[in-house]
């Protein structure tokens, strides 16, 4: 479905984005496993965490819907043994956290996805399950779903993270819990800690120092309700559509602000962003406050690399926000979002030049000159991926825009273009 978006003359409002979907996935997993009832309070439900709870609901855990939140029966650490293959859709996080979980039960399990799912990278958690003694396999020798997968009989192992990534170490976690020994993850570059955060929660082994992450074999653990914060990434959206946009001024509220995720938040206000935050509430767990955005004249910088991890997901509203400022842009680091939902690099290139910008693509980096084409009526195409339709949404939201295939915003942010409008109505 193709949607039509007219000039933005101004943005004002405020409002509070739907529940983090990487806090989503884990929490339905982490409630599954525990003993008793417990409540996932305003967490996201879109595409990718459906998936979630339809893998966790056939794995034997009972999940209902009571408003906006939602109940969960879980099992005390044994699920079922699924009739029919996992369906992930285009969930990675749930691909690859299942992936370690269901390691450590014994049983057959197997895991499909969409076409985009299938083609990403699966050796980076099936090498190291296997080392743990889980026996997985799949297209190419397993670096590719369907993965087949039989758990059980698992060791610790210490794992020295080759790439950074979030889901890989809390897939190593969750295979932990029902490992002999000691697990240990080693993380060179420090990414999202929400699992970290979740075992703490949920009282199960966990133990850091330093870039060492370790847990091991847990016992029964009773549920306990779970408070999930808005998205961040979902807030990143508004941010930089404010900013872009003359006569803004947008707040969101209740948003997650967990520093593993707010990288892009230092290199907008190192562009000469008018942006505001503070963490309100939320001491233990997921830190959550007020994020404000004002319009702003931005300029090019160079982002530094170490960053990137910290703001994985909002390179492309990054990218957005580089087309509208003045100067150069480079962004380095960029090797992970070549295996997202789509190649994210060539995406972002496409795009950018689709409103005229001047984009040099490297295999791991961009270098934007800032600059859109007065005129310009830009078309996003967003090669399948939720991040990119929404990104490139607010990059022509100043000139007005037509976004292709509109409906991929669903997999992580189903009321996106009516959030965004409602923002319009009031300005
Ligand atoms: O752990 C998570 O919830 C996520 C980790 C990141 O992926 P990587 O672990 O592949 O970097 C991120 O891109 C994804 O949207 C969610
Ligand atoms: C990369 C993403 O998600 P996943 O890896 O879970 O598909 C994302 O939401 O941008």
């Amino acid at each position: 479905m193709d949607l039509l978006l007219p000039p933005a003359k101004a943005l004002r409002g405020r409002l509070r984005v739907p529940g983090d979907k990487s806090v989503t996935h884990r929490g339905l997993i982490l409630l599954s496993l525990a003993e008793g009832e417990g409540r996932l309070l305003y967490p996201l439900k879109a595409g990718d965490t459906l998936s979630t709870l339809r893998a966790m609901q056939a794995l034997g855990a009972e999940i209902t819907e009571e408003g906006p939140h939602l109940r969960v029966r879980g099992r005390g650490l044994r699920l079922k043994e699924p009739e029919d293959v996992l369906d992930c859709q285009n969930a990675g996080t749930l691909m690859r956290l299942l992936a370690g979980l269901l390691s450590g039960q014994e049983g057959f399990f197997v895991l499909t996805g969409d076409a985009s799912l299938r083609r990403r990278p699966m050796d980076r958690v099936a090498l190291p399950l296997r080392a743990m003694g889980a026996q997985i396999d799949g297209r190419e020798g397993g670096r590719y779903a369907p993965l087949a997968l039989r758990g059980g009989g698992l060791r610790g192992i210490s794992y020295t993270l080759p790439v950074p990534s979030a889901q890989v170490k809390s897939a190593l976690l969750l295979a932990g819990l029902f490992a002999d020994g000691v697990t240990e993850v080693v993380e060179p570059v420090p990414t999202r800690d929400h699992t970290e955060r979740l075992f703490r929660h949920f009282g199960l082994p966990l133990e850091t120092e330093g870039p060492r992450i370790r847990t091991w074999q847990t016992g029964p653990f009773p549920a306990r309700d779970l408070v999930v914060p808005g998205d961040f990434s979902s807030a990143a959206f508004f941010l930089v559509a404010a900013l872009i946009t003359p006569d803004s001024e947008v707040r969101v509220e209740g948003v997650g602000l967990n520093p593993t995720r707010t990288g892009l938040l230092e290199v907008l206000k190192a562009m000469g962003a008018e942006l505001e935050w503070e963490v309100l509430e939320g001491e233990e767990g997921e830190p959550v406050g007020t994020i404000t955005a004002r319009s702003s004249a931005l300029k090019g910088v160079e982002v530094d690399e170490g960053l990137i991890p910290l703001m994985v997901d909002e390179v492309p509203v990054l990218a957005a926000a580089a087309a509208w400022a003045e100067g150069e842009t480079f962004i380095p680091g960029l090797s992970e979002l070549r295996v997202k939902e789509s190649d994210r690099v060539r995406a972002i290139a496409h795009n950018l030049r689709a409103l005229g910008v001047e984009v040099e693509e490297g295999p791991d980096w961009l270098r934007i000159k800032g600059g859109v084409r007065p005129g310009a009526t830009p078309v996003v195409e967003p090669f399948h991926d939720h991040r990119i339709a929404m990104a490139f949404a607010v990059a022509g939201l100043p000139l007005g825009v037509r976004v292709r295939e509109a409906e991929w915003a669903t997999i992580s942010y189903p009321g996106f273009f009516e959030d965004l409008k409602g923002l319009y109505a009031a300005g």
